[in-house]
């Protein structure tokens, strides 16, 4: 039985956290879940939660932590003996201590990427809300111009990926993450990349992980069987 892996990517707003993420389920054959989906999933169909968290998100403000917690942690749960990667997820230091009662980690991927790419992709990013799909007109168009290339549903721009607002989400977004980034590396699980092309950092994702999810004990006993 492979050892299980669990995952999770942080990075400010922009910094290619949804683009790398589908590429390692993809790559690692692992559940992605990510919280700015749930979020908007609950919005979009106007649970009770869905209600409360609209007023945060339109403001791009963190949503309370047990709120969070109440989304995340049952889909967690349910998903115990799987293998997965977390995106948006934890965001504060309770939201970590929350998650930490649950399981914990085997590695967190930092992306450290500067402001002014920040507002160039933001304002290129075009969005399948029902699926979460991203594009960018730059770097990965839609087959089909302001169409998701699988339902061919029409792609949206989220208000606050504006440039004016990016600076605030930005600074409140270094603010909150600080600590549960130093949380993760006095772990020792925490890897950061910096850069300004996703394409570049990638590769080094990718062998970190080949590493990570290939070395786990199980793999170590079958080699010692005679
Ligand atoms: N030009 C460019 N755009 C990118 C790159 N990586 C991701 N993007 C786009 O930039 C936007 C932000 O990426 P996303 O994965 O949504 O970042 P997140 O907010 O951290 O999840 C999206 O439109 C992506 O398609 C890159 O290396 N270059
Ligand atoms: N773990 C979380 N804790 C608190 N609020 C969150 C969390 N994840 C997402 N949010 C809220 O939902 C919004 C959208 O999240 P997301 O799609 O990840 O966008 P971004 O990466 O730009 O913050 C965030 O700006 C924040 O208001």
């Amino acid at each position: 039985m492979a050892k299980l892996f669990r995952a999770a990517i942080m990075g400010p707003p922009g910094s290619g956290k949804g683009t790398i993420s589908q590429r390692i389920a993809q790559s690692f054959g692992l559940q992605y879940l990510s919280s700015g989906h749930y979020l908007r999933e609950s919005i979009a169909a106007n649970t009770e939660a869905g209600v409360l968290v609209r007023t945060y998100v339109e403001r791009s403000m963190l949503v309370p932590d047990h709120v969070m917690t109440r989304l995340m942690l049952p889909r967690l749960e349910h998903l115990i003996g799987h293998s997965w990667l977390l995106d948006g997820f934890p965001r504060t230091l309770s939201q970590a201590q929350a998650l930490s009662n649950l399981c914990q980690l085997d590695l967190v991927i930092s992306l450290n990427i500067p402001y002014e790419t920040l507002k160039e992709r933001l304002s290129d990013r075009w969005i399948h809300p029902a699926s979460g799909r991203v594009y960018n007109m730059g770097f990965n168009p839609p087959r089909v111009q302001g169409k998701d290339d699988i339902t061919g549903e029409p792609l949206i721009q989220h208000d606050d990926d504006k440039p004016e607002a990016l600076m605030a989400r930005l600074r409140h977004y270094k603010d909150v993450a600080k600590p549960v980034i130093n949380l993760y590396k006095s772990q020792g699980i925490l890897h950061s990349f910096s850069g300004t092309d996703t394409d570049r950092i990638w590769p080094y994702i990718n062998s970190l992980l080949s590493t990570k999810m290939h070395m786990q004990p199980s793999d170590s006993f079958q080699t010692q069987t005679p």
